[in-house]
């Protein structure tokens, strides 16, 4: 199909969801269908004073291209003279983020259910030379039946309600990121690894006061399992073979899906499998 050209006359706007550093996201239908989508506004004078206009043109073909159930879809985007709209996938559960903090820490089924989706998203984006999505809770979105949605495009949008500041952390950052090194598709494995963590037990593996010693404490995977919350040792397992400095020996995408602690504790049919 043609590519339509949208403009801001073809939606009626709702609720403001949330506000980031760039701009904000609102609840939207598209006028004739009465389709229910997200747009993000982004402010042109933010993205010239950052000088992010190529990230988030790289950000939004990649989020164009990508066509996967765990990945939230860009349908389009369209602007004015001072503002850049995308036309984003509705996600009614929000951010995954929120859920975590409600419930302090999420059940096994819950929290192997996630890491298969991201396992089943990131192979799928390995497959298209996509890595180091920015997973973190924040940039993932929960649909209308619970499933997620990874939503990063480079930046987060930040709730209205107050939140520990994300845009400093390096709570999720492989060592060889945290070093900067050159980094490959195994940082998302061992993303998923602290993920895996701070969904079983409510909090990242490497917090610490302050970011000197988060980094020392990632450097030294120096990780420990709490006695409570109660978690299996299969998930332990898990964690241990993915939180591995070395990252050739990081459990690739596929060991994961196929992880006893993953097969025991995913329906099948909850899952989107292709
Ligand atoms: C504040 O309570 C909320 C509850 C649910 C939502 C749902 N958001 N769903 C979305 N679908 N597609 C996109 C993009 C979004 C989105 O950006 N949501 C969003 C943005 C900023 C903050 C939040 N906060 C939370 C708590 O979900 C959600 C948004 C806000």
């Amino acid at each position: 199909s043609p590519k339509k050209q949208w403009s801001l006359q073809d939606f009626e706007i709702g609720k403001p969801l949330g506000k980031g550093k760039f701009g904000r996201v609102y609840l939207a239908r598209e006028a004739k269908s009465k389709y229910i989508v997200a747009l993000k506004v982004i402010f042109k004078e933010q993205i010239e004073k950052y000088k992010i206009q190529h990230q988030l043109k790289r950000e939004m073909e990649i989020q164009t291209a990508l066509r996967h159930p765990n990945i939230l879809r860009l349908y389009g985007w369209f602007h004015d003279s001072e503002r850049i709209f995308l036309i984003l996938e509705y996600a009614h559960g929000g951010e995954l983020y929120r859920e975590l903090r409600k419930r302090g820490f999420l059940s096994e089924n819950k929290a192997a259910t996630y890491i298969l989706s991201l396992a089943q998203a990131l192979a799928f984006c390995h497959e298209k030379d996509v890595i180091h999505r920015d997973i973190k809770p924040e940039n993932l979105l929960l649909d209308h039946e619970g499933r997620l949605k990874i939503a990063d495009f480079g930046w987060s949008v930040q709730s209205r309600a107050k939140r520990r500041t994300m845009c400093g952390t390096l709570d999720y950052l492989a060592p060889e990121m945290v070093e900067n090194k050159a980094h490959d598709y195994a940082v998302d494995n061992w993303t998923l690894g602290i993920l895996c963590y701070e969904f079983l037990y409510g909090v990242p593996p490497f917090e610490a006061e302050n970011q000197t010693d988060t980094f020392r404490r990632i450097m030294n995977v120096d990780l420990s399992f709490p006695s409570t919350p109660c978690v299996s040792i299969e998930a332990k397992d898990l964690i241990l073979r993915l939180l591995v400095k070395d990252s050739s020996k990081r459990l690739s995408l596929q060991k994961i899906m196929e992880h006893p602690w993953i097969v025991k504790n995913t329906d099948p049919t909850s899952i989107c499998n292709k």
